[in-house]
């Protein structure tokens, strides 16, 4: 669906991207993760054209973006303060908006409206609507046309319960039906929900894959017993890989495994201070 090769922008002297090679695929929900700076919202605009001025090859569907911009028609897209004609109505921006890529949906467009709670608002100037309410018209917006692709910069900051709860289930609804989704977030909870697989972006390159469907459940034991230096001996012997993290013993073990060790430190009398358990993905996201 999105093909990109040799992908290389700079600010400057600052190189903010350079990825190699990168292939998403339909139907397939993607996190695109990292810490501020690292250049996620980059790589969306290079996707989208908002920004050309970068070296290498992205295709979509295999087109060119930079040779063939109608492509984009098949692209839904919504980034973090994003902005429509506040002085306007929301009718206004819808009209403006949604007819600058062609012919639209009516009965669609007040179907979402309706959906996001927006419809008795489109008379009034989008300057009297809150963050929230904007957020909201900027994701009709972007929805009206069923995008094949929709790529979200953060989409749920701002947003009520409600919103967010509605827009989830939409999305989820959009990629079974083979919608190409790319969503950018800090927060976990929101990837794992949405997401079949994590991209992770540092200091512009791809340093990370990490597909979902495995990696969800798995967990880590952070352990402080009243004999750390036995515990030690003690995996030792039963060759049991572990790490020393911020003074605790670092394990990742599967329950079986941990009854053997459990069970060696009660016969010697060795009490557990303190035990946490860590999503693997937790850490590999911060
Ligand atoms: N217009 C610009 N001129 C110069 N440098 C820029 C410009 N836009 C972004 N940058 C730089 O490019 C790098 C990547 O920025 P980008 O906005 O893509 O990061 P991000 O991963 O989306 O971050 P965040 O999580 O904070 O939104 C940063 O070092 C940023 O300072």
């Amino acid at each position: 669906m999105i093909e990109i090769n040799e992908l290389l922008m700079t600010y400057g002297t600052n190189e903010v991207l350079n990825i190699r090679s990168l292939s998403l695929d339909e139907g397939v929900s993607y996190g695109i993760v990292g810490h501020n700076g690292a250049g996620k919202t980059t790589l969306f605009k290079c996707i989208t054209n908002i920004i050309m001025t970068y070296r290498g090859s992205i295709k979509i569907m295999g087109e060119n973006v930079k040779e063939r911009n109608e492509i984009l028609t098949n692209v839904g897209l919504v980034l973090d303060g994003m902005s429509v004609y506040t002085n306007q109505t929301g009718w206004f921006n819808i009209q403006y908006f949604a007819g600058l890529r062609g012919d639209y949906n009516e009965e669609r467009v007040r179907q979402l409206a309706a959906d996001l709670d927006l419809y008795g608002v489109l008379d009034q100037k989008v300057k009297t609507y809150s963050y929230g309410m904007q957020k909201k018209l900027i994701l009709l917006i972007a929805l009206i046309h069923t995008p094949k692709i929709l790529i979200l910069d953060e989409p749920f900051r701002g947003l009520d319960i409600d919103t967010v709860r509605w827009f989830k289930d939409y999305l989820k609804q959009l990629t079974k039906e083979g919608l190409t989704l790319l969503i950018s977030s800090h927060v976990i909870n929101d990837l794992e929900e949405l997401c079949d697989e994590v991209y992770v972006v540092d200091r512009g390159r791809i340093s990370e894959h990490i597909d979902l469907k495995t990696e969800k459940a798995r967990q880590y034991r952070l352990i402080d017993t009243t004999n750390n230096t036995r515990l030690i001996e003690i995996l030792e012997e039963n060759i049991i890989p572990f790490e020393m993290k911020d003074e605790r013993i670092k394990l990742d073990i599967d329950s079986a495994k941990w009854g053997t060790v459990y069970q060696q430190l009660q016969n010697e009398g060795i009490e557990i201070n303190e035990m946490s358990r860590v999503k693997v993905l937790e850490e590999k996201l911060n």
